[in-house]
């Protein structure tokens, strides 16, 4: 396949090596008009919004990734396979499942646990552990620190469901020391690992499953996660 792909009009060489790729489209296009600096408009199919451009004169691209496994791994394929993007660093929300973090705090995923099913296209005699890219990790951490963001680092749910009919069940990812929930990461480091490509996903809480007094507005989630960009930026444009 060649590009345009049938899901991103760019053109080619219109992305950088790093891609930042928020679930929300519109927390792509604030990215673009707030942190970056020649930031153009490369890709618009279905409204799935992508820029390239620079931050403090260092090349970074940032995309929309859409909601779940079926659609990242949709995005991070096309992007890693025809677009030559090295690196997708996923900056998203979660909610909490763990007492250690609470609403607006930073998590980086060293792995991404799942009740997907997207693992059953490799057809192992077994199950896969979809783990972040160690280097990746390693800077954004060490970065956090020198920016004094108190970052914690563990294991994630990528869940196929947001709703979760009258189920308990988060509790025991909790008991398993599961930080926190959401819906993609363990797609983007399987789709990583089979492409030989790299990734990492930094969240913020959003919202807590014990502490339930705070919840971030979908407008909070589109333009108050200001830390967490702030960190992937300061780590990953070069
Ligand atoms: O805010 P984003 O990055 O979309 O991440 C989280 O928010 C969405 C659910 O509301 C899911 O995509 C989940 O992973
Ligand atoms: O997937 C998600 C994202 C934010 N909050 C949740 O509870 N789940």
């Amino acid at each position: 396949m060649t590009v345009p792909t049938p899901h991103i009009n760019a053109k080619e060489g219109d992305f950088h090596k790093t891609v930042l790729m928020p679930g929300d489209p519109l927390r792509a296009k604030y990215i673009a008009e707030n942190f970056l600096s020649e930031a153009a408009e490369v890709t618009n199919v279905r409204g799935m919004l992508g820029y390239s451009g620079k931050y403090k004169g260092k090349n970074i691209s940032v995309m929309g990734s859409g909601m779940g496994i079926p659609s990242i791994s949709i995005y991070s394929h096309e992007l890693y396979s025809f677009y030559g993007v090295e690196n997708i660093i996923r900056i998203g929300s979660c909610g909490g499942y763990s007492e250690d973090v609470n609403v607006n705090d930073v998590i980086i995923a060293q792995g991404a646990c799942t009740n997907s099913n997207f693992m059953s296209q490799f057809h192992l005699e077994g199950t896969f552990a979809p783990i972040a890219d160690f280097e990746l990790l390693l800077n954004t951490f060490n970065k956090a620190k020198e920016l004094g963001i108190d970052a914690k680092v563990g294991n994630v749910l990528s869940s196929d469901n947001f709703y979760a009919q009258g189920s308990e069940g988060w509790k025991k990812w909790k008991d398993l020391g599961v930080l926190a929930v959401e819906m993609e990461t363990a797609g983007l480091y399987a789709e990583a690992a089979s492409l030989n490509k790299k990734a990492l996903g930094i969240f913020t809480v959003s919202d807590h499953f014990i502490y339930t007094d705070t919840i971030l507005s979908s407008k909070e989630r589109e333009t108050k996660l200001n830390d967490m960009i702030t960190l992937a930026l300061e780590t990953f444009a070069e």
